[in-house]
C-alpha cells in the first residue's frame, strides 16, 4: 500500500477540513486512488509546531479545540510555529501550503514551497501568493529536484479549471478567459440583491470559511486579479504581474445600483478577464460589470464561479463549480495528490528498487 506522509503548514479552514476528510476516506482512497495519507507534521502561527514521525491522528487534530499555542501540549509539539524546521526536517513526502495569501510578495508562502521543494519534496498549495508571484521560479526548482509543484485550488477552489485547459482542452487554442473567480463577492452580490446589507453579507462569507483573512481582499477585487494573473500565465503563456491587470472591486456598488439593476432586469457581477490581443500582448482586467439576466454568466449565484475559455477550435467552453469553500478547497489539495500520485513510479517501487 502506498502510504504519503504530509506536512501541513497552515491549520486553519482548509488543511484541517483536508485532515478531517482523512480521517474518514482513508480506506476510501485506498481502494480507489491507490494511496492514503498520513499527517507527519503540522505548523501553524496560531497553534505552534508538531512533529510524529509516525502520524498524528487526524480525528484528535480536528476535534481538539487547541488554544493559541497548543501543539504545545502535543508529544514532539511547540507552541511556536516552526515552520522551517517542520518543512525541512519533518519525514513528509508532500508539503501542503494553506496559509494565508499575502498578495504583496507571497511571502513566507514562497518561502514555504523553496524549502519544501530544495528538499526534494512535492508541494501542494491553494495559496495564490507563490503561484500567482513566484509561479516560474517554483516550478523550475520542482522540475530541477524531481518533485511536482501543484495548485489547482489557487483558483475556482475543487473547480478544476486549471487541469481542464492543460489537459482536456491541449490543443484547442486558448485565446483568453471571461470569468467569475471570487467567491465570496459573488456571495456578498446575491446576499444583498436580496436586501442584506454589504457588512452583514461579508460577515456571512467569512462564517462560510468563503473569504480570505481580510475580506478587503475579496471585494477590492484583488483576490481576483492574483487569479487572473495565474490563469493567464498558465493558460495564455502570458507573464504577467499583479500590477499589470487593472482591478476595481464591488465595494462601491450601493444597494440601489443593485436595485436599479434588477428592476433593469440586469445584474452586477465581478468580472476577471484576460485574452491575447491582435498584437500578441495578453491584457487582464478586473471590474464589475453589469449583466443583462440572459447573459451565461448572470445565473451564477452564491460562492459559485464560473469561467468561459475562449478557444480558437472549440470556441467557448465554460466550467462552473464551487469557487470557496473549505471541504471543497481541501479537495483541490486531494486533486493535487492524485496528480502526483499518478505521474510517478509506486513509492513501493521505488523503495524495492
Ligand atoms: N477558504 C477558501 O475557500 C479558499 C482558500 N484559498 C486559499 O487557501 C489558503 C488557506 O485558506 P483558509 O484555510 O481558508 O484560510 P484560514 O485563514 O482559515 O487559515 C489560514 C491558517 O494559516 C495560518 N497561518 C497564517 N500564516 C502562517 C504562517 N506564516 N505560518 C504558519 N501558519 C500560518 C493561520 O494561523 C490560519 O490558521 C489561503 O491562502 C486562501 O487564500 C484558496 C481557495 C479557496
Ligand atoms: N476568498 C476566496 C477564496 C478562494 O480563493 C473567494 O472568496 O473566492
Amino acid at each position: 500500500m502506498t502510504v504519503y506522509n504530509i506536512a501541513l503548514i497552515g491549520f486553519g479552514g482548509v488543511n484541517r477540513a483536508l485532515a478531517g476528510l482523512i480521517a474518514t476516506k482513508n480506506p476510501q482512497w485506498e481502494r480507489q486512488l491507490g494511496f492514503q495519507l498520513n499527517i507527519v507534521a503540522v505548523s501553524d502561527l496560531y497553534l505552534g509546531s508538531v512533529i510524529s514521525p509516525n502520524g498524528l491522528d487526524p480525528r484528535m487534530l480536528t476535534e481538539a479545540n487547541f488554544t493559541k499555542g497548543g501543539f504545545g501540549q502535543l508529544s514532539g509539539g511547540s507552541s511556536e510555529a516552526d515552520n522551517e524546521t517542520v518543512i525541512k526536517l519533518a519525514p513528509a513526502d508532500i508539503v501542503v501550503e494553506a496559509t494565508f495569501t499575502n498578495p504583496k510578495d507571497g511571502e513566507p508562502a514562497v518561502s514555504h514551497c523553496r524549502w519544501a521543494l530544495q528538499a526534494g519534496k512535492h508541494v501542494v498549495t491553494t495559496n495564490k501568493g507563490p503561484v500567482a508571484l513566484a509561479a516560474q521560479e517554483l516550478k523550475a526548482l520542482a522540475k530541477s529536484r524531481g518533485v511536482r509543484f501543484e495548485y489547482e485550488g489557487a483558483v475556482m477552489s475543487g473547480t478544476p479549471v486549471m487541469r481542464l485547459a492543460d489537459k482536456t482542452l491541449a490543443g484547442a487554442e486558448m485565446k483568453g478567459f471571461e470569468g467569475i473567480l471570487n467567491g465570496t463577492s459573488n456571495f456578498v452580490l446575491g446576499r444583498m440583491e436580496g436586501g442584506l446589507d454589504f457588512s452583514s453579507a461579508v460577515k456571512e462569507a467569512q462564517a462560510l470559511g468563503y473569504a480570505e483573512a481580510d475580506p478587503t481582499a475579496d471585494v477590492e477585487g484583488h483576490d481576483v486579479r492574483l487569479k487572473v494573473v495565474i490563469l493567464a500565465n498558465e493558460l495564455l503563456g502570458a507573464n504577467l504581474k499583479p500590477e499589470d491587470v487593472t482591478c476595481e472591486g464591488i465595494s462601491r456598488l450601493s444597494p440601489h445600483d443593485i436595485e436599479t439593476a434588477a428592476k433593469e432586469n440586469c445584474r452586477w457581477k465581478l468580472i476577471g478577464s484576460a485574452a491575447r490581443g491582435v498584437d500578441g500582448i495578453v491584457v487582464g482586467s478586473v471590474a464589475p460589470k453589469r449583466l443583462a439576466l440572459e447573459h451565461p454568466l448572470a445565473g451564477v449565484g452564491g460562492a459559485t464561479n464560473a469561467v468561459s475559455l475562449n478557444t480558437e477550435l472549440l470556441g467557448s467552453v465554460t466550467i462552473t463549480g464551487p469557487g470557496a469553500g473549505r471541504v471543497e478547497t481541501a479537495y483541490a489539495l486531494l486533486s493535487d495528490i492524485v496528480a502526483i500520485h499518478s505521474a510517478q513510479p509506486s513509492k513501493d517501487a521505488k523503495e524495492a528498487a
